[in-house]
Parts: C-alpha cells; sequence; structure tokens
C-alpha cells in the first residue's frame, strides 16, 4: 500500500522539487500542502511545472494539516522544523530538508546560526561510510545542505583510504535557486545574469562545519576545511572543486583505486572515466552526481570534482532516497539519474 506523504513549504524551491520527485514515485500518494504567505492559494499559481496538483490549495502549516500521514517533509526557513516536527508523533517518519537537525556539535549550530540547537537526526547522505545503517528504519531524517553533500561525496573516499592530510581547501559554484525563492537583493536578475561572486568568504558559510562533520568521520581525525562559495549565473547546479595535500607515497594509481572502490556500487553517484570531467548540465534534474579525481603530482595534491543539481541531490532527491532506505523501499524508487542535454 502507497505511503501518504505531507510536503510543509510547497510553495518554496525545496518542497516544489520535493513534489516533482514523490509524483513520480510509485509508492507514495501526496497529502496535504501547506504554505506560510501563500496558504489559501493554488499550487498552479506557485509551482506551474506541477501541473497534476494545480488544483490543489496550500493550507497554513500546522499540526492539524500534517497529521494523519505516514512520511512529512519539512522545507522551512532554518529553524522553523523544530517546533512543528515535535508534534508528529514518532511513527510519523519526518524528512526535514532544513538544517535544524544536521550538526551534531549544539556550539557549532549556535556560532553559525546564532539560535538554540534543536537536536541531531541521523543524517540523510546515505553514501557516507555507515549512512545506511543510520537511515535504515529511522522516523527522523536530517538531510544535508546542497554544498555538503557535493563536498562530502567528493572528498570522503580519500579521507576514508587515509591517503589526504586533514586540511581541505574547496571552492564551489552554485545556481541560484539554492538561495530559495524569496526575493533577495544581491539575487536580482540584472546583477546575478552574466557574473560570477564569491560570498560567505573566510570561513563564514554555515555549510563549514556540515563539511567538517562529514570529513572527519570519514578521516577518523578532526579536517579542517576552507570553504568558498560562489554564486554562478543559472538557476540549478553546484560544482564543487575540493583539494587537499596528498600524503607520502600516494599516487594517482592508489587515488584512483580508492576513489573506484569507494563508488563502485553507488546507484547515484558515478566515477567518470579517467579525462572526463563534471558538469552541472550532466545532471540537471537528476539525482546523480559525477565526480572526478585527479592526482597533481607537481602540487603534490588531490583535486576531486563533484557536480550535482542542488535541488535533487543536493535536497529533495537525497530527501526521497533518505525516506526510501527509512522506508525499506528500493533505494532507487521514483528516482531518476538521466539528466536533461543540451
Ligand atoms: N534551495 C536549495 O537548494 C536548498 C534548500 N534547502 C533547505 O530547504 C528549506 C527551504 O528552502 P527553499 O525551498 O530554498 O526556500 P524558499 O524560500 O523557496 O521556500 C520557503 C518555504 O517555507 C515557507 N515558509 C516561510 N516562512 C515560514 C514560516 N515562518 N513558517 C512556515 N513556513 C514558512 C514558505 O511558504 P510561503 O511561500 O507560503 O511563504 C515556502 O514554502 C530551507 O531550510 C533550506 O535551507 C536545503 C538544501 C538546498
Ligand atoms: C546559492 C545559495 O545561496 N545557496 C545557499 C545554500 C542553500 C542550501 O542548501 O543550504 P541550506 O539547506 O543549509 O539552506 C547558501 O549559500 O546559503
Amino acid at each position: 500500500m502507497a505511503v501518504r506523504a505531507a510536503v510543509a513549504g510547497a510553495s518554496g524551491y525545496a518542497g516544489g522539487e520535493a513534489l516533482r520527485l514523490l509524483l513520480a514515485h510509485p509508492e507514495v500518494e501526496i497529502g496535504a500542502l501547506t504554505g506560510n504567505s501563500n496558504a489559501g492559494q493554488k499550487l498552479g499559481t506557485l509551482q506551474p511545472h506541477l501541473l497534476p496538483l494545480a488544483d490543489r490549495v496550500l493550507t497554513e502549516t500546522t499540526a492539524e494539516a500534517l497529521a494523519g500521514h505516514d512520511v512529512v517533509f519539512l522545507a522551512l526557513p532554518h529553524g522553523q522544523s523544530a517546533a512543528v516536527a515535535e508534534q508528529l508523533g514518532p511513527d510519523v517518519l519526518v524528512v526535514d530538508m532544513g538544517a535544524d537537525f544536521r550538526l551534531r556539535d549544539p556550539a557549532d549550530w549556535e556560532r553559525f546560526y546564532g539560535s538554540p540547537h534543536a537536536g541531531t537526526w541521523p543524517y540523510g547522505l546515505p553514501e557516507l561510510p555507515g549512512g545506511r545503517t543510520a537511515l535504515d528504519g529511522s522516523r527522523r531524517i536530517a538531510v544535508p545542505g546542497c554544498y555538503p553533500t557535493a563536498v562530502s561525496l567528493a572528498l570522503f573516499p580519500a579521507y576514508a583510504a587515509g591517503l589526504a592530510e586533514p586540511e581541505a581547501v574547496i571552492v564551489a559554484a552554485s545556481g541560484t535557486s539554492g538561495a530559495g525563492k524569496a526575493p533577495k537583493a544581491h539575487l536580482l536578475g540584472s546583477e546575478v545574469m552574466g557574473s560570477m561572486s564569491p560570498y560567505g568568504v573566510g570561513g563564514g558559510h554555515r555549510h563549514t562545519p556540515e563539511m567538517i562533520q562529514n570529513l572527519s568521520a570519514a578521516a577518523g581525525e578532526p579536517v579542517s576545511v576552507s570553504f568558498t562559495p560562489t554564486l554562478a549565473p543559472m538557476p540549478r547546479g553546484i560544482l564543487a572543486t575540493c583539494s587537499a595535500k596528498a600524503r607520502a607515497g600516494v599516487t594517482g594509481e592508489s587515488v584512483r583505486a580508492a576513489y573506484e572502490k569507494a563508488l563502485a556500487d553507488e546507484p547515484f553517484v558515478h566515477l567518470l572515466p579517467e579525462g572526463q570531467w563534471p558538469a552541472t548540465a550532466s545532471v540537471y534534474g537528476s539525482n546523480a552526481v559525477q565526480v572526478q579525481v585527479a592526482y597533481d603530482a607537481a602540487a603534490g595534491r588531490i583535486i576531486a570534482i563533484s557536480a550535482i543539481d542542488n535541488l535533487t541531490k543536493g535536497t529533495a532527491g537525497g530527501a526521497v532516497q533518505s525516506m526510501n532506505i527509512a522506508l525499506g523501499f528500493p533505494e532507487e524508487l521514483g528516482l531518476s539519474t538521466i539528466g536533461v542535454a543540451p
């Protein structure tokens, strides 16, 4: 029997992407759709690409509206999920696409988000060591941030194999949908189009502690991360260029072998053949992740590059993949690795 799923934040980008994927999921029936300022509006006016749901009307995000579902996806601004989640029973699978339950260290949360820490839930990145075990049967899932998804998948094989020094340098470009749908001054179309610019420079981006958490767990020792995000003039996609100094004795062959071993059985993460490089266009709208790795012998550095769709594998696709594991469905159910080209 199909599970009944509600989506809170259905008017936003993450909620809209969750609905796009859930519409194609053979074991999910879509229940309540809730919003905030757009409650009372028809979904067709807010998410015109979701034609089968065009006549559905958004209700307020309340415990009553979300009651009676097997799964509740929360696509709410940071800090809003805990109050909603605590009103949902322990048997309901709550999948939080916000940041509230991702970090283990309350001090990290308070420093980067400036509010009391709500707690820590099983982390929705199945590909990390132990990731699937943590999600199996869980009724609470913290979906990772989009940049930490791209970066962790690019670098964990190097750290898990003990090939890299514990200091990573990351520069990643994101499409503008990463910033959400609400209008923002730095996202005016005429200023974003035809230009790339950095932001959150100097360790200030809130995804830095999440990357440190993931890479340190893979390495078995603390890993420092210097992360610089940049905004790219495209609606979707993240290209993460990650590098770390190689440990003594590392060769191009040993790096390649470690990545082949770590990613061989992954249904969504694809280590490209040597000589091919990840591109955001290749994963547009798909749950696939492209990874490539190279050893820069002159600099003594491992360079790992990944491409994801920030809204699919970076948010809603990762959420559905994790839901599948938690509920015992095949992990790939309802998810595509087929992109859109050109
Ligand atoms: N965009 C992305 O690439 C990613 C987003 N996420 C996370 O997903 C969550 C949603 O992000 P995104 O979809 O981009 O943001 P949007 O701004 O596009 O959407 C926000 C949603 O939350 C609703 N909302 C706003 N304020 C409140 C409130 N006070 N109480 C309840 N609902 C509220 C909005 O409703 P209404 O429109 O009706 O006001 C809307 O449905 C965030 O936590 C974000 O960090 C995670 C990974 C990637
Ligand atoms: C381009 C852009 O602005 N991206 C967002 C990341 C959005 C995201 O995935 O992260 P959260 O779920 O943690 O909000 C940012 O840098 O804040």
